[in-house]
């Protein structure tokens, strides 16, 4: 837990209990999260478990059926556009205006807000030189690469120094040295006490930059905490990986049943399955003979469960 968040123990965003229909589905089925100054929150799930929903409803975009979302203390509908003051947006597809320059999209965004920002011209010249554009500050953004136009997007998210940042799925097709300089600039932000909320597929992502995760299944919170815990959770305490070829596959397969573990899952040459401390040791009483090894639970281990139990 970083020093700021100590410091802070309130949270910047705190939603309660948020519900959202579309048709006759609830998509959103009761979710609560916070997210203090200095934490990065990461949303992880399935595909179209609720997500981008959630993250929508916490910053405005739709409005909940039910629940309430605060921000810094102050409820969205109470006050929207001073909550709109305090929170940035990244949405997973570029939205900027392509008749303007790079320059201009940061500038003219910030005009949007009230009380209107002071000083813009020294905040996006600031922003232009942190994310690296000064260099593209008269290219239109559809010039630039995928790595350039989403710092654009975290950038303009930023003119108007919110203290939340939502962040949608930022990396989504980016090349891993493009990926590596959002994070960095994603980690920054949470170093200066911004809170910030992201989704994404990306487990590697999830466990480099999340204080917290939180976990959604058919649009309900199945875990949040520590990504420690929520592993713990979600999948076990250790992972068993086999050979796939050994010829007990059945014997071990009925065993997992008989205990009440999940099925094992097969990936490439290997069995792998979760276990808890007390079913690792009458796993290895069982099976003695057997050559297995036992490694800790990650959060491809977790995004698999999720979605086996989809399929
Ligand atoms: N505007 C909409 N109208 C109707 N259904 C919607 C709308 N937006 C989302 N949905 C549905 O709500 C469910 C949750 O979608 P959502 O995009 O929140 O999930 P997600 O977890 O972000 O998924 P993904 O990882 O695929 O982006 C999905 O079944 C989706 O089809």
């Amino acid at each position: 837990m970083s020093a700021v968040i100590q410091n802070n123990p309130k949270p910047l965003l705190a939603a309660h209990g948020l519900v959202k229909h579309f048709g006759s589905t609830r998509v959103v089925d009761g979710v609560d999260l916070q997210c203090r100054s200095g934490e990065i929150l990461g949303m992880l799930g399935a595909n179209g478990a609720g997500k981008t929903t959630t993250l929508r409803l916490c910053y405005g975009f739709l409005q909940p059926d039910e629940g309430s979302v605060f921000i810094d203390g102050v409820e969205r509908q109470k006050d929207p556009d001073g909550v709109n003051r305090q929170i940035g947006v990244c949405t997973q597809d570029d939205t900027f205006d392509t008749d303007f320059t790079v320059r201009d999209n940061l500038l003219w965004f910030g005009h949007y807000f009230r009380p209107r920002p002071t000083d813009l011209e020294s905040r996006v010249k600031e922003l232009l030189d942190r994310f690296d554009l000064t260099r593209y500050a008269k290219a239109k953004p559809d010039t630039l690469s995928g790595g350039y136009r989403r710092r654009l997007m975290i950038a303009r998210a930023l003119v108007h120094q919110p203290k939340v940042l939502f962040l949608d799925e930022p990396t989504t097709g980016l090349d891993p040295q493009a990926r590596m300089a959002v994070w960095e600039l994603v980690d920054g932000l949470r170093n200066e006490g911004l809170g910030i909320v992201l989704t994404t597929h990306y487990m590697d992502e999830a466990e480099r930059l999340s204080d917290n995760l939180l976990v959604l299944k058919e649009g309900q919170v199945v875990s949040v905490g520590a990504p420690r815990t929520v592993l713990g959770d979600l999948v076990g305490e250790h992972v068993v990986v086999l050979d796939a070829k050994i010829p007990q596959a059945e014997m071990i397969e009925s065993w997992l049943d008989k205990e009440g573990f999940s099925e094992p899952t097969r990936i490439l040459n290997t069995w792998q399955f979760a276990l808890d401390g007390a079913g690792l040791a009458r796993f290895s009483a069982a099976f003695g003979q057997l050559r297995f090894e036992v490694r800790p639970p990650n959060l491809d281990d977790l995004f698999l469960q999720l979605t086996d139990d989809d399929s």
